[in-house]
């Protein structure tokens, strides 16, 4: 039975947690900021309740097979001091962000080849710590290698669907495309429909351009149907689609801004590339 360590059941911690523990394949632990005796997920299904086994000291954590990191990216320092007991020598560390710096990110706590990063589709929200709404069905998308192929494995028998990919590069920048417009919501404090708005969704296409052009600079295959693709999709949106960063703001917590919108003005920056609209998010943003 594989042991699994989620590290953050926050939104889409609670939402792999209670999918995984259903399974009762894993001998999963959560590793928590405090207790939490039940744990319910909303999804389309109706909800999913587990009673987990919690742990909220670093010293208490016992060794695990696979480490999932659901913390959100500001802080992969907190995240990785739950490292030193969950991890042995085998152990592979998935980091379940937004972004696509997740290998930077937590390249000064687990050795590269025990490092997974993966992209996450998956909405969720938080609506009390031990209560979380899934919006969608969930699709988590990793490199076509050992380490990926395993971690699909842990969620066979789920409706978490996974997905290969050889091109792991380009999937993490065609996410970060869809986060970076969700910037406006942000912004706005509106759901992602406000791009029905067509003055909004101008601006929202102008961010996913940039984005495009810093992410070929770096190599991500990026076709510019993605500038429509994205906005179609907020556009679509049902009106209680809320982003984690417009959740985060909402709530008043620290917000992902620079793993979604700062990295393409830094990247964009080091390739010779304007990005005023990611950079006036980004002040924005960060001044508020
Ligand atoms: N929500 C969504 O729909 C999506 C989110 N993502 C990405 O997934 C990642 C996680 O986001 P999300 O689930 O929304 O975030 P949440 O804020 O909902 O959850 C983060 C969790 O991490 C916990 N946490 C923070 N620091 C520590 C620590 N040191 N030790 C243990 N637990 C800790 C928080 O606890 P506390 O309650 O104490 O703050 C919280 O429960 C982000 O990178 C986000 O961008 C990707 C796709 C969709
Ligand atoms: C795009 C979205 C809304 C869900 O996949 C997301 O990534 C987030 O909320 O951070």
């Amino acid at each position: 039975m594989p042991r699994v360590a989620i590290i953050g059941p926050g939104a889409i911690g609670g939402v792999l947690a209670t999918h995984l523990m259903q399974t009762g394949r894993h001998d999963v632990v959560l590793c928590a900021r405090r207790p939490i005796e039940v744990l319910t997920a909303e999804t389309a299904d109706g909800p999913l309740s587990v009673r987990p086994r919690v742990v909220i000291r670093p010293d208490a954590a016992p060794t695990v097979d696979w480490v999932l990191v659901t913390t959100k990216s500001y802080d992969a320092a907190g995240a990785a001091a739950w490292f030193g007991p969950l991890c042995g020598p085998a152990t592979v560390v998935a980091v379940l962000q937004n972004g696509v710096e997740h290998r930077e990110r937590f390249r000064a706590f687990v050795p590269a080849d025990r490092l997974l990063p993966v992209v996450v589709d998956l909405s969720a929200e938080r609506i009390e710590p031990s209560l979380i709404r899934q919006r969608s069905r969930g699709l988590l998308t990793v490199a076509d290698d050992r380490h990926g192929r395993d971690f699909t494995g842990l969620f066979a028998d789920t409706t978490i669907a996974t997905c290969l990919t050889d091109d792991f590069k380009s999937a993490a920048w065609r996410k970060l495309c869809v986060n970076a417009a969700g910037v406006v919501s942000a912004l706005l404090l509106r759901p992602a429909c406000v791009v029905r708005d067509e003055q909004v969704a101008q601006l929202a296409r102008a961010i996913v351009r940039e984005t495009i052009a810093v992410g070929r600079a770096e190599g991500a295959i990026l076709p510019d149907s993605l500038v429509d693709d994205v906005i179609a999709r907020e556009q679509a949106a049902p009106p209680n689609a809320i982003n984690s960063l417009h959740a985060d703001r909402a709530a008043g917590r620290p917000m992902e801004v620079d793993a979604r919108n700062g990295v393409i003005v830094r990247l964009g920056r080091k390739h010779g590339i304007a990005t005023p609209c990611n950079a006036m998010a980004v002040t924005l943003l960060t001044a508020m």
